[in-house]
C-alpha cells in the first residue's frame, strides 16, 4: 500500500446555508505516511471534519486535496480508491457474513456489477489474516461483539487498499488488548492516517501531529509534545490537566481533575 499527502485548506461546514457553521475554517497538511490525531471535547466538530475528508459531505467553504487533487473534482469511485473510513456508528449489516462485508471494500476497484476477481479475493484473504479474523469469516456480522465488528470494519477499509485512512474513534468498544492491537496496526500500516481520539495519552503515543478542535474552532496544530501543554488542554476540555513525563522513556502522560 502507498500513502498520499493530504492538504486541507480553510474547510468549514454548516448544515444549511442560513445556519451557523459547526466547523469553522480549518487548515492543515498531513504528509504522506504521517498520522494526524484530531482531539477535542464532545461536539467539537471532529466527526464533521472527518466526514469532509472522506467525501461524505461537501465542505461549505474550502478544499480537500489528495496529492494536490481536489477530491470533489474527481469521480466518486476514484476518491473511494484513495480514501477509506472506519466510522463510530456502523450500519448493522445483518445477513452478511464477515467475509462478505470485507469484500465490500473491493467495490471501488471493480467495474459496475462485476464480480470479485482472483486478485480481489487475495486482498480479502490477506486482510482477514492480518486482522486475525480467520475464525470469524463465515459468521453473520450482526452476531459479532462490538470489538469484533470494529476489527471487521478496519479489515473492510484495508481491503479498499486506500492511500489515506480515516478512523473515527477506532478504539471504542475495544478491550485493552484489542486497543493495543489496533494502535500497533495503525502505526505499522504506512498509510496517511487521520484519526479522532478521546484518549489524549493514546494520541500522544501514536500521532505525529495533533489538531485540537473546540466548539468547531481549531485551537492548535502541531506535534503532540509541544502543542499539548497543560494550559491548552485545561482550557479546551474545562479540566485541570497536568502533564508528567513517565520513566524510563520520558513519554508525556496527562492526568486530569475537575477544576476547583
Ligand atoms: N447534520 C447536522 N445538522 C445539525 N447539526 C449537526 C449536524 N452534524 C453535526 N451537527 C452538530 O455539530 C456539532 C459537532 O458534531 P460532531 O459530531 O462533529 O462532534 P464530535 O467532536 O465528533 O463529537 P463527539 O466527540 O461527541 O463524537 C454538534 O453540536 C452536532 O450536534
Amino acid at each position: 500500500m502507498s500513502a498520499a499527502a493530504l492538504e486541507v485548506r480553510e474547510v468549514s461546514w454548516a448544515p444549511r446555508k442560513s445556519t451557523q457553521p459547526v466547523l469553522h475554517p480549518t487548515s492543515f497538511e498531513v504528509g504522506a505516511g504521517r498520522i494526524l490525531g484530531v482531539v477535542g471535547p464532545n461536539g467539537a466538530g471532529k466527526s464533521t471534519l472527518l466526514r469532509l475528508l472522506y467525501r461524505f459531505q461537501k465542505p461549505t467553504t474550502g478544499t480537500v486535496r489528495i496529492n494536490g487533487q481536489d477530491i470533489w473534482a474527481m469521480p466518486a469511485q476514484v476518491a473511494a480508491r484513495q480514501v477509506a473510513a472506519v466510522l463510530q456508528e456502523q450500519a448493522a449489516a445483518f445477513g452478511l457474513s464477515v467475509r462478505e462485508i470485507v469484500r465490500l471494500g473491493r467495490t471501488p476497484h471493480r467495474a459496475h456489477f462485476a464480480a470479485n476477481g482472483a486478485e480481489d479475493e487475495a486482498v480479502v484473504a490477506r486482510v482477514l489474516d492480518r486482522l486475525n479474523l480467520n475464525a470469524l469469516t463465515a459468521r453473520d456480522f450482526g452476531t459479532l461483539s462490538g470489538g469484533e465488528r470494529q476489527r471487521v470494519m478496519v479489515a473492510r477499509a484495508l481491503a479498499q487498499e486506500p492511500q489515506i485512512l480515516i478512523l473515527d474513534e477506532p478504539t471504542n468498544h475495544l478491550d485493552v488488548r484489542h486497543q493495543l492491537e489496533v494502535v500497533s496496526l495503525i502505526q505499522t500500516l504506512g498509510l496517511t492516517i487521520v484519526v479522532s481520539l478521546h484518549d489524549l495519552n493514546m494520541a500522544i503515543g501514536i500521532c505525529d501531529d495533533i489538531l485540537v478542535l473546540k466548539d468547531g474552532h481549531p485551537q492548535g496544530f502541531g506535534p503532540p509534545q509541544t502543542l499539548l501543554t497543560d494550559t491548552l488542554v485545561s482550557r479546551t476540555f474545562h479540566v485541570d490537566a497536568r502533564r508528567r513525563h513517565l520513566a524510563p522513556c520520558g513519554t508525556a502522560h496527562f492526568s486530569f481533575a475537575l477544576p476547583n
